[in-house]
């Protein structure tokens, strides 16, 4: 298979086997005797380890499971029906309950693989240091965009002198209509309006290597350790994480779902011809050119072009969209 994401028909016809897959399990089930194990009950997969998997019961339990052969792949963040064993200990899971939204990633084949599911929202962390490029901003939000899960951006070390000048560097987003937050894991309730922020939902934090991410999960999860580490020049890309996803509970409210995979979510692979779809300001001009294969660069009737001309979109924006492209082609 190629790298191509799923397009919104796929999305929905996947959307609806899995449906059909549930009403048919839960038919299956009614006819079957279940002799040692209990009632069928909801709860949520917390992590997963191969065929097992961990699912916490309503009641903050947790349950080793096994699933039965008739489920599609289970991910972090599903929620599940499940029964416990009662002769065996741990439970079986019999049904998956629909997904409001999925976070997966091509792995070295191609082949996308689910990560994690059930996710309200994803937060960029960018820092003032290491200094971000708006274009990498650009490629996570691009890469955010095409998930369909609302995604805004946390700037965090505002205890750094160099945070005011950030803040400025990246004020064009907020223009652009993305929320922007701040924070500083460094500073004593640095964090307060953070949580504020996370209460009721299902997060999760990407983001450039150096940001803070660990510093900031750690401190909104004392008491589970996750490694810091000192700023490193190393790339990430290419590189591949067996860890798995884990879903972690805040005690002020809200779920935090964190792995290395999830992390370095914006340097997956996004198809080039998608790029522009991720900038969410271009929505109004994109399929208006006169060319089908506009490359909005020297076109006349070039809809991007007069929308720059016009001062709707800004010169930045298209031209990292245009390089974000270009890298993309390359990469691919
Ligand atoms: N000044 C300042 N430094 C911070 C803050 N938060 C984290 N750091 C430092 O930034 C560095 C990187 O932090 P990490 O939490 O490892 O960053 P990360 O984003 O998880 O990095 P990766 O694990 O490589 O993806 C560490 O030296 C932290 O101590 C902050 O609010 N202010
Ligand atoms: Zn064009």
């Amino acid at each position: 298979m190629s790298k191509r994401k799923l397009n919104r028909r796929q999305t929905w016809r996947a959307e609806k086997i899995q449906q059909e897959r549930l009403d048919r399990a839960k038919k299956r089930e009614d006819k079957v005797d279940h002799g040692s194990l209990g009632d069928a009950q909801s709860g949520r997969v917390i992590s997963h380890f191969g065929v097992q998997l961990d699912v916490e019961a309503a009641d903050g339990e947790i349950h080793r499971c096994r699933m039965r052969q008739n489920l599609p792949s289970l991910v972090t963040g599903d929620n599940v029906l499940w029964r416990a064993d009662e002769d065996h200990g741990g439970g079986i899971i019999e049904a998956l309950e629909e997904r409001i939204s999925v976070l997966s990633r091509p792995d070295r084949h191609g082949q996308l693989k689910l990560v994690a599911s059930n996710i309200d929202q994803i937060i960029l962390v960018i820092a003032p240091l290491p200094t971000p490029s708006n274009l990498l901003i650009d490629r996570y939000l691009v890469a955010a965009e095409a998930t369909g899960i609302p995604v805004w951006i946390l700037m965090n070390k505002t205890d750094l002198p160099e945070a005011e000048a950030s803040m400025e560097q990246i004020s064009i987003y907020q223009k652009i209509g993305y929320e922007v937050h701040s924070c500083s894991t460094h500073v004593e309730n640095g964090l307060d309006h953070l949580k504020q922020m996370l209460i009721g939902k299902n997060s999760v934090f990407v983001g450039q290597s150096g940001v803070g991410k660990s510093s900031l999960v750690n401190s909104l999860l004392p008491g589970v350790e996750i490694r810091v580490n000192t700023i490193s020049t190393n790339s990430k890309l290419g590189q591949h994480t067996t860890t798995t996803a884990r879903l972690y509970h805040i005690e002020e409210g809200g779920e935090i779902i964190d792995s290395p995979g999830i992390r370095d979510f914006g340097i997956w692979h996004i198809e080039p011809e998608a790029v522009p779809d991720g900038y969410k300001e271009f929505a109004p001009f994109l399929g208006a050119c006169r060319f089908r294969n506009c490359s909005h660069q020297h076109e006349p009737g070039c809809a991007l072009l007069a929308a720059l001309e016009a001062g709707e979109i800004s010169a930045e924006r298209l031209k990292n969209c245009l390089s974000l492209m270009e890298t993309l082609r390359a990469e691919s």
